[in-house]
């Protein structure tokens, strides 16, 4: 397998290379030279295949010779080592929990397997390798949780100060080791251009050998595909059909890897892309015309995205084609009210709590549901314990700290306060 830039002007490059390098020279995002079909042995055993069967299954066509087999085994089981589990929450619709592992939120699954493939390419080089990363939230946590401890490589994460819930920001501030924060007074997406530059920036890719932890990485990104071959297993022992998925979206990551799952023949009926007050991409649904735009902040924090870096995948997915993409996906805009009245209203009728990016996500399918029928599952990309000043206000009780979590409390947090300049985080790089 290799990977072109989708900016077309870089050279192809295999797994390891845009692992280990994340962006291409050209700035373009990399993109698999096609995406491969899963053969019909592996839908003939797939209603009783393990989930580390399908995970090795569908990340082997992907990571090609980069990884020998015994290894990408090792990585897969270690990345799936927890549950996602698929819970119904009323008639047509289910929940389809991704906030089992360490951090409580899907980014773990990714960057689980990015942490264990950098280590796996780091194995015996002397430089160093700096992994930066912009969050908005979940990926910080997870990256931060995932590299702890790896050998030979520093990460660097960049997040909007006063823009992450405490959860989120202990869990990325209070690592320590190889694990340094910069709390940037700005956007998640200042910082998600601070990044991409550095990539672009000659003098600091002379000093220091970096990549990011984002979704921008394929090693971050592809193995998110993983969890929606778990749950449509699971959809198919209890529906004869294919159900309809919507996806809390922001950077547009998670939805563009289910498509991709999709498109290796995983029976899908519908996407709905759901996001918050940040509507560019519902925009671009309504009138085939995108235009970035200044993030606003909502009470779906890791959502709060201007400039989604992977609509750019989704269109060349489609080969840009307007009618195909819209056959496949639709995609609306909650507000913070709705949200609300969505948690409050879904846990009084069936007692099931959700955050509130899975509220946004519960009012989009309900109304597709309601509109076109069918049933359907929600991703719950992050469990409710993250956002107590909005749920628990919403439900009026207190929702119980995981006991895995409870040690961030003793934490001290530990981050550098910066600008939102691309030359104040240049110069802070280059003195470590
Ligand atoms: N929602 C994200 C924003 C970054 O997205 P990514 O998938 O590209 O890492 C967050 O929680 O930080």
């Amino acid at each position: 397998m290799q990977y072109y830039s989708l900016n077309k002007k870089a050279p192809n490059v295999d797994f390891a290379y845009a692992a280990v390098h994340g962006q291409a020279p050209d700035k373009g995002l990399y993109f698999p030279e096609f995406v491969p079909k899963l053969s019909q042995e592996f839908w003939d055993a797939f209603p009783t295949m393990s989930k580390e069967e399908i995970g090795f299954a569908v990340m082997k066509n992907f990571v090609g010779e980069s990884i020998p087999n015994n290894e990408l085994k090792r990585i897969v089981a270690e990345t799936i080592n927890f549950d996602f589990p698929l819970v119904k929450i009323d008639e047509n619709i289910s929940s389809l929990e991704l906030f089992h592992g360490p951090t409580l939120a899907f980014k773990d699954v990714g960057a689980r397997f990015m942490s264990r493939c950098l280590g796996y390419f780091n194995k015996g080089k002397k430089e160093n390798t700096t992994v930066l990363v912009a969050t908005s939230g979940d990926t910080g946590g997870a990256v931060a949780n995932g590299f702890l401890g790896v050998e030979g490589v520093n990460v660097v994460i960049l997040y909007p100060s006063g823009k992450v819930s405490p959860i989120q920001e202990l869990q990325l501030t209070t690592c320590g080791q190889n694990i340094t924060a910069l709390e940037v007074n700005g956007s998640f997406d200042d910082c998600q251009a601070i990044v991409k530059q550095a990539f672009m920036d000659e003098d600091l890719n002379k000093h220091l050998t970096l990549t990011s932890a984002n979704s921008i990485n394929v090693a971050r990104w592809l193995p998110q595909q993983l969890y929606y071959f778990f749950a449509v297993q699971k959809w198919f022992k209890k529906y004869n059909e294919a159900p309809i998925i919507c996806v809390p979206s922001g950077n547009f990551g998670n939805i563009c890897a289910g498509i991709m799952a999709q498109q290796a023949g995983l029976p899908v009926k519908h996407f709905v892309a759901a996001c918050n007050a940040n509507d560019e991409v519902p925009k671009y649904f309504a009138t085939g015309n995108y235009s970035p735009q200044m993030a606003v902040a909502t009470i779906s924090n890791a959502m709060d995205v201007g400039d989604p870096s992977n609509f750019v995948r989704i269109l060349e997915i489609f080969n840009a084609d307007y009618n195909s993409i819209t056959e496949i996906i639709s995609s609306v805009s909650v507000d913070d009210e709705t949200t609300k009245a969505t948690i409050k209203e879904v846990e009084s009728r069936t007692n099931y709590v959700l955050d509130p990016h899975g509220a946004v996500a519960y009012k989009a399918l309900s109304d597709y549901i309601n509109a076109n029928g069918g049933n359907g599952f929600l991703l719950e990309t992050a469990h409710p314990v993250k956002f107590p000043n909005v749920v628990e206000e919403v439900i009026g009780r207190q929702i119980p700290i995981p006991e895995d979590a409870k040690y961030l409390f003793e934490k001290k947090k530990e981050s550098t306060v910066i600008n939102a300049d691309f030359d104040a985080v240049k110069k802070w790089l280059l003195s470590k």
